[in-house]
């Protein structure tokens, strides 16, 4: 099996940003470590902290968050830092080539019952018309995105990326700590009988999406005349994994009792990462109204509505929005 590097240097990808993804993912082998070790390594539960977010921040985010920042900072190639457990930019390296954006621990409910969680990743060309430390470093739209990745602390740590060709996928082999390619190109399937939506929020919802999700509910007796699965795993990461895999749609949208909050989920380092490995793999990624990739970022922790997967079915759904 193919290793990690190799890969890289023949899909031509600069040897700058193959030694940043390096560093990215020696950050990750720590928190997968750590994530094994669970309870022993002191890593479960809260902190009494929150973030700027207003959310609860939990030992495994604050740790994780801690890891990939000391290690990105002290990378030659980093000109700034953003993450969802940082209030505002870090700078690095002046002149440096890379920003970086990334989701320390995206699920973190899930990691006091042992369940999947994982680190969401993306890397854009730094500016050089504004400041390092400038907030206006990271509004780039998602298709500015020359690495998006995740690494899926599972039953097996995976390593899922795009550096802009497929999106691969590798695995962390223990025995010699590197990441082995295991799937060289995945491609969702156009077609899908599986949605994955948080179905507590129904109330919440606008009409065209209760109406669409109502659809899906109602099996062959309803206008799509055929039975669908649904999956929710808590954690964008192992849902979008899951749709990576073997196809679905997954729906996070905007909740219409919080008008400020256009969705949950995070444009920079939820949405835009996992829409490019999206796809990379065919399948299609949008708000409801704009690709995601396109969207012209206005703030740092600006979160929007997801509708992403197989193809025909979220072209199917967005038809009717
Ligand atoms: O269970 P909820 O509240 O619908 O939220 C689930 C969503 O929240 C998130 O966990 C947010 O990520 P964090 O764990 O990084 O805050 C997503 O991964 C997931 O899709
Ligand atoms: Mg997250
Ligand atoms: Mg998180």
């Amino acid at each position: 099996m193919q290793r990690l590097i190799p890969t890289l240097r023949a899909d031509n990808v600069p040897l700058e940003l193959i030694m940043l993804i390096r560093t990215i993912l020696a950050a990750s082998k720590e928190i997968a470590f750590r994530v094994n070790q669970g309870a022993l390594s002191g890593v479960l539960g809260s902190t009494l902290d929150e973030n700027i977010q207003g959310e609860t921040q939990k030992k495994l985010d604050v740790l994780s968050n801690q890891l990939l920042k000391d290690m990105l900072l002290s990378s030659p190639d980093v000109r700034a830092i953003a993450s969802e457990e940082e209030d505002d930019v870090v700078k690095g390296q002046d002149g440096a080539p890379y920003i970086v954006a990334f989701d320390p621990l995206d699920g973190s409910s899930n990691i006091d019952i042992n369940g999947q969680i994982g680190t969401i990743f993306t890397i854009y060309p730094a500016r050089d018309d504004v400041a390092a430390d400038s907030p206006l470093q990271f509004s780039q739209p998602g298709k500015n995105q020359v690495c998006a990745g995740y690494v899926l602390y599972g039953p097996s740590t995976l390593l899922v990326m795009t550096t802009g060709g497929p999106t691969r996928q590798y695995t962390l082999d223990r025995t010699h700590g590197g990441y082995l390619l295991t799937k060289a190109e995945l491609s969702i399937p156009a077609q899908t009988s599986e949605f994955s939506i948080n179905m507590s929020n129904f109330h919440r919802w606008d009409q065209p999406i209760k109406d669409y999700i109502s659809e899906l509910q109602a099996g062959t007796e309803g206008s799509r005349e055929r039975q669908f699965n649904m999956r929710w795993n808590g954690a964008m990461v192992g849902d979008v994994h899951r749709i990576l895999s073997r196809g679905g749609i997954f729906l996070y949208p905007a909740n219409t009792d919080e008008p400020t909050k256009p969705g949950k989920l995070r444009l920079l380092y939820e949405a835009n990462p996992m829409a490019m490995l999206v796809e990379q793999a065919d399948g299609l990624a949008s708000t409801g109204t704009d690709r995601i990739l396109d969207i012209q970022p206005s703030e740092l922790h600006q979160r929007v509505p997801v509708i992403t997967g197989s193809k025909e079915e979220v072209d199917y759904l967005l038809k009717t929005l």
